[in-house]
């Protein structure tokens, strides 16, 4: 019988990771495409500050509301056909958006936007889980989750270009096209495993869903992997997507290309800590925990000697800060490699649909939050102060909190009922029950 050899097998699992990889990193794009376009969006629409930030959090709404349908879904129809529409969807918002001409318009296509990216990070985590070996399936799984951000990196300075260059309509067309190629490359391509084109799951009745659901959410390893995505990955995003920039120059008083400057340094280190945070889970998977509670001391400390700077933080100190806050969205894997191991093979892509609720829900909290002490304490002002910063900024501390809390609760519990030899083994499930 002819047989494939391990090359070829290596060289197929690379292509379809980078083809994965590739159009996560587009919705990350399509995902963080208003940041730089907050001005022209205001005079496009003729809408206030609050409504610019109404698409933002629209989004996040939407992607976070779809989390547990879609990793329902991904487990049911298979990573290749969810992706597919992902493509389309997302592709078809950015498109929407690009013609949009009433504020109502635009939150349509934006809902859209969020729609699509909603179903793809989970549908090439469980492409990874099944095209590599398990050895290496937290490694791969923090390349793919921090390589993706560079999408925003392109979402950053090229698309100002682009929008200085060529315009609003052509410049998000322009973006919307690309996921012309990108579904040829998905549909030439992508298979859902080595063996089989389509991994599908058995069909499920809704009573079947509901059991499927709460078997994942009867695991303590789910519910830590929620409580460890809650706490680490928010302070990234609300610095990457909305108040990093008017923090750095309202609070901190830095130049807006300095400012620039630092939120591209927060993606880069983003991208840096993966292959050792993919390293340390892979050899120490007793420790996720833990590393996930540093992780978030660490934001925690630095955050807190930045706010209680008097005057201005030096730029070293700033620096310093975002190079800490860049480990919370690498940190925020975690969660995904430990509902990954607390579930069977065929509930994971609906396990990882519900840690990732956890920060998307933080972040929706924490951008909110903010936003809501900010005019507190500047009413009838957009000209937010340092000392209002500083206290909406303290918001985090609220949620590292709770977050903190349910980790040590949900580690113990799983620590309880587990050894060390089976979680080394590649195992966190519990006997169901017993938890
Ligand atoms: N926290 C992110 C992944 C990440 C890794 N590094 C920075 N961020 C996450 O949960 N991603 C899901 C998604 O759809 O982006």
């Amino acid at each position: 019988m002819y047989r494939r050899s391990p090359g070829t097998e290596t060289g197929r699992r690379y292509l379809v990771w980078i083809v994965g990889l590739s159009i996560y990193a587009l919705a990350v794009f399509h995902r963080s495409s208003l940041a730089v376009a907050g001005l022209a969006a205001t005079e496009r629409f003729h809408i206030s500050a609050s409504q610019l930030a109404s698409f933002t959090m629209l989004q996040l709404l939407v992607y976070a509301a779809m989390q547990i349908p879609v990793g329902l879904m991904v487990d049911r129809f298979g990573s290749r056909t969810v992706l597919t529409a992902a493509v389309v969807v997302v592709s078809l918002g950015q498109a929407g958006f690009a013609f949009a001409d009433s504020y109502v318009a635009a939150l349509g296509a934006r809902v859209l936007v969020g729609a699509g990216d909603a179903m793809t990070f989970i549908c090439v985590l469980r492409l990874v889980g099944s095209w590599f070996p398990r050895r290496q399936v937290p490694l791969v799984s923090q390349l793919t989750g921090n390589l993706g951000q560079l999408g925003a990196i392109a979402a950053a300075a090229p698309m100002t270009w682009a929008l200085g260059q060529f315009g609003w309509t052509r410049a998000y067309l322009t973006g919307a096209l690309v996921g012309v190629v990108a579904l040829l490359a998905l549909r030439l391509f992508l298979r859902d495993s080595p063996e089989q084109a389509h991994l599908r799951g058995v069909p499920m009745s809704a009573r079947d869903l509901v059991a499927s659901l709460a078997a994942s959410w009867s695991q303590p390893g789910t519910k830590l992997g929620l409580w460890v995505h809650f706490s680490t990955p928010f302070t990234t995003g609300l610095m990457g997507m909305l108040w990093g920039y008017p923090f750095l120059v309202t609070a901190e008083h830095v130049s807006p290309g300095v400012a620039s400057a630092l939120l591209s340094l927060l993606v880069l280190t983003c991208v840096g800590y993966g292959p050792f945070l993919g390293w340390l889970v892979g050899r120490h998977p007793w420790h996720r925990s833990t590393t996930a509670l540093i992780i978030v001391g660490a934001l925690a400390v630095t955050w807190g000697v930045v706010l209680l700077w008097p005057g201005d933080a030096p730029l070293p100190l700033l620096i310093l800060l975002i190079i800490v806050v860049g480990s919370g969205g690498p940190a925020s894997m975690i969660g995904f490699d430990v509902a990954r191991t607390s579930n069977p093979d065929h509930r994971v892509a609906s396990a990882s649909g519900i840690i990732n609720v956890g920060g998307f829900t933080a972040s929706l909290l924490a951008v909110l939050g903010i936003g809501v002490v900010l005019d507190v304490l500047t009413p009838g002002s957009g000209d937010y102060t340092p000392h209002a910063f500083r206290w909406a900024m303290s918001v985090q501390y609220l949620l590292w909190g709770i977050g903190v809390i349910q980790i040590v609760r949900y580690r113990r519990r799983i620590r309880s009922l587990t050894t060390r030899e089976q979680v080394a083994g590649g195992s966190s499930m519990v006997i169901p029950g017993a938890s």
